[in-house]
């Protein structure tokens, strides 16, 4: 025994201790013997343990300094534009065996040019994946082809590698959350930074910025993929005066580093409410999509109502949304209607959410997200109890401690007067905007933005050179040119005045003439069936007529005698009440005014030239002199009305 406990104490062999103390045992049964080989191996393991930790942690240091590693969440707009890097680059697509496959249905406008050449126009997209980040098109889908979980992928930027591994384990070690792990072997973390800022810039390098707008998950408490819009151009939105202008320069300022620094020194909450509230089809989330495209701003998307919704989980969202963003909240009233005290409106039909102008993202990230939403979909999308968000619920989103600040919360409602109390109280939504029926001077400024002059300028010389060779120059400007004809600007101004004319005076030129005095700012409307129209409207009758500006500017009439017959126009506002204003400022539409006798003579005489010039272009021999002479005949008939 002495023997054996002397090689167990100096012998080399440590692992073996446990072995031999119960083969000891067992042989001797002898308990002073045991207690001190315990009380080796206990020291033994401890040592181990510590030696053990001691090896990880120098690993993890030696690690650090060598790897230098970032982690990048899902719901982080990173995350796409390592995505985006990954299937725009070749070297790191030849790397993917197996793929995950993320695809989008293309919406190519498919439509005939003047030759009945069938063509494909600007490829808009549905959901993240647009043309500029896409690694696969065909046809008419596009799709990113990216790496399985757990596969790294190498990329090369600027002579540094980088490993870029998508996983779903511990999250920068501490939970569990899908996320790209990307590292580089370099002293210098700057590497990567550098990487992810020219990742950043890969993803918008585009020649107009797309918008992205975040929905919320429907099972977590976190943002979905974006969903990529095309950036609203500033001057698409039209409102009266310099209203769109006014905001902008508001936001602008509010955004600025100044303001944020004003609002820390002092100790004071930076967040700003607008509430955009009137008349449906007017403008409103237009207003918001124009404003966030041309200050680079994100949209999140939050709808208390939303199935699944609840206090904490929209208290998340608007903490996770990040500063520089806009946070909209659409239709608010129907939210918390007047009356019904906290009790929320559910969004019975609006399970998915995001409905109206909006849709649903469905980007590749999606994965445990989608695959939940899609077995829910197949037992019923009532699988997802009903919103159960308070008011006060709401309310401490909105400004309670937790609330993320820097970002602009924009409500949008048709009816403010439903609007709970609480929900207007200072602090909430400081700046209203009221948005009014369409008023003259957008109706004009509408027409002119769907016909520009130099989409109906007429050819230098459609007729071909003297020896019978096609001239090249002008077939290729016939490719996709319009057929009408607008000499000049103030061709085309006149038409636009007489398409306000038609909408605004139901009675033509003839009583528009007796009455040019009036003007838009007149509390009484031009005419009792005068129509109460929402841009929205106006936009799809255009739309109806997007080739022929002549004819959306004649034929105007027609259709508006057929809304009042209809009475589509159920608006209950006048035409005359137009207050509109920020911080309830009046602002007057007194950029147009009706239009005098000799501008609505000319008005009707250049249609009539319009025609003869269209009727000298088309056709020839009789035909022609036909169509001349009755456009002759349509312009002394439009003078002898207007002069009468
Ligand atoms: N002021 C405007 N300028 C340009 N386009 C407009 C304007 N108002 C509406 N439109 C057009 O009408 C459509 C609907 O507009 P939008 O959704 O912004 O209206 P809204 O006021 O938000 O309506 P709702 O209250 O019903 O949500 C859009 O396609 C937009 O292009």
């Amino acid at each position: 025994m002495a023997s054996y406990l002397h090689a167990l104490t100096y012998g080399d062999d440590v692992f073996g201790l446990p072995s031999k103390l119960i083969s000891s045992l067992s042989r001797h049964q002898n308990m002073d013997s045991f207690a001190p080989l315990a009380i080796r191996a206990i020291a033994l393991g401890a040592i181990l343990t510590v030696l053990k930790r001691f090896i990880k942690y120098g690993q993890s240091k030696i690690n650090r300094i060598l790897f230098p590693t970032a982690y990048i969440a899902v719901n982080d707009p990173a995350f796409h534009w390592i995505t985006s890097w990954i299937a725009q680059d070749p070297y790191a697509q030849s790397q993917i065996h197996d793929f995950q496959l993320s695809t989008t249905e293309s919406r190519s406008l498919r439509k005939k040019n003047n030759q009945g050449v069938l063509t494909v126009g600007d490829t808009k997209t549905k959901g993240t994946i647009g043309e500029h980040n896409a690694s696969w098109k065909m046809n008419e889908i596009i799709g990113q082809i990216l790496p399985t979980y757990q596969h790294s992928i190498r990329i090369k930027h600027d002579g540094n590698y980088l490993w870029v591994t998508r996983r779903i384990t511990g999250f920068a070690g501490v939970r569990q959350i899908d996320h790209f792990r990307v590292r580089t072997i370099a002293f210098r973390p700057q590497v990567l930074r550098q990487f992810l800022v020219a990742a950043r810039n890969a993803f918008f390098a585009k020649e107009e910025r797309e918008l992205l707008i975040f929905h919320a998950k429907r099972i977590q408490s976190t943002w979905q993929v974006p969903v990529s819009r095309p950036a609203r151009p500033w001057s698409s939105v039209i409102l009266p005066g310099d209203l769109k202008d006014e905001v902008l320069k508001d936001i602008e300022k509010f955004l600025s580093d100044k303001e944020t620094h004003w609002y820390a020194s002092r100790g004071i909450p930076h967040r700003r409410g607008y509430l955009f509230h009137g008349a449906p089809g007017s403008g409103k989330t237009t207003l918001v999509t124009a404003i966030a495209s041309k200050l680079a701003l994100d949209i999140y998307v939050i709808n208390p109502a939303q199935r699944g919704m609840d206090d904490a989980k929209m208290s998340k969202l608007f903490r996770d949304c990040p500063a520089r963003s806009v946070i909209l909240i659409e239709d608010i009233d129907c939210i918390f209607p007047r009356g019904r005290g906290n009790r929320i409106q559910s969004d019975d039909q609006g399970d998915n959410g995001d409905d109206g102008a909006w849709e649903d993202g469905d980007g590749m990230a999606e994965n445990n997200e989608s695959v939940i939403s899609n077995m829910m979909s197949l037992g019923g999308k009532h699988n997802l109890a009903p919103s159960t968000v308070t008011m006060s619920g709401l309310l401490n989103a909105i400004d309670g401690v937790s609330s993320q600040e820097g970002c602009i919360l924009i409500a949008t409602t048709n009816h403010p007067n439903r609007l709970d109390p609480a929900l207007s109280r200072a602090g909430r939504f400081d700046i209203r905007l009221e948005f009014t029926w369409a008023i003259p001077s957008q109706a004009k400024a509408l027409y002119l933005h769907f016909y520009p002059l130099d989409e109906f300028q007429p050819f230098p010389n459609t007729s071909p050179p003297d020896d019978g060779r096609e001239d090249t120059k002008t077939s290729e400007k016939l490719f996709g040119q319009s057929e009408v004809v607008i000499s000049n600007q103030k061709e085309l101004d006149n038409l636009a005045d007489a398409f306000v004319e038609g909408i605004f005076n139901l009675s033509g030129c003839k009583s528009l003439a007796l009455n040019s005095s009036a003007n838009d700012n007149s509390q009484t409307p031009a005419s009792p069936t005068h129509p109460k129209l929402s841009m929205a409207s106006l936009q799809s009758y255009l739309l109806q007529h997007k080739e022929d500006p002549i004819s959306a500017s004649e034929v105007v009439k027609e259709w508006i005698k057929q809304e009042s017959n209809a009475n589509v126009s159920h608006h209950s506002t006048n035409v005359g009440e137009i207050k509109w204003g920020l911080r309830g400022r009046q602002v007057e539409d007194d950029d147009y005014t009706l239009t005098s006798n000799q501008k609505v003579r000319s008005v009707c005489k250049s249609q009539g030239k319009v025609k003869l010039k269209k009727a000298e272009q088309e056709g020839s021999g009789e035909k022609k002199a036909q169509n001349a002479a009755a456009a002759v005949g349509d312009i002394a008939e439009i003078e002898n009305l207007v002069e009468s």
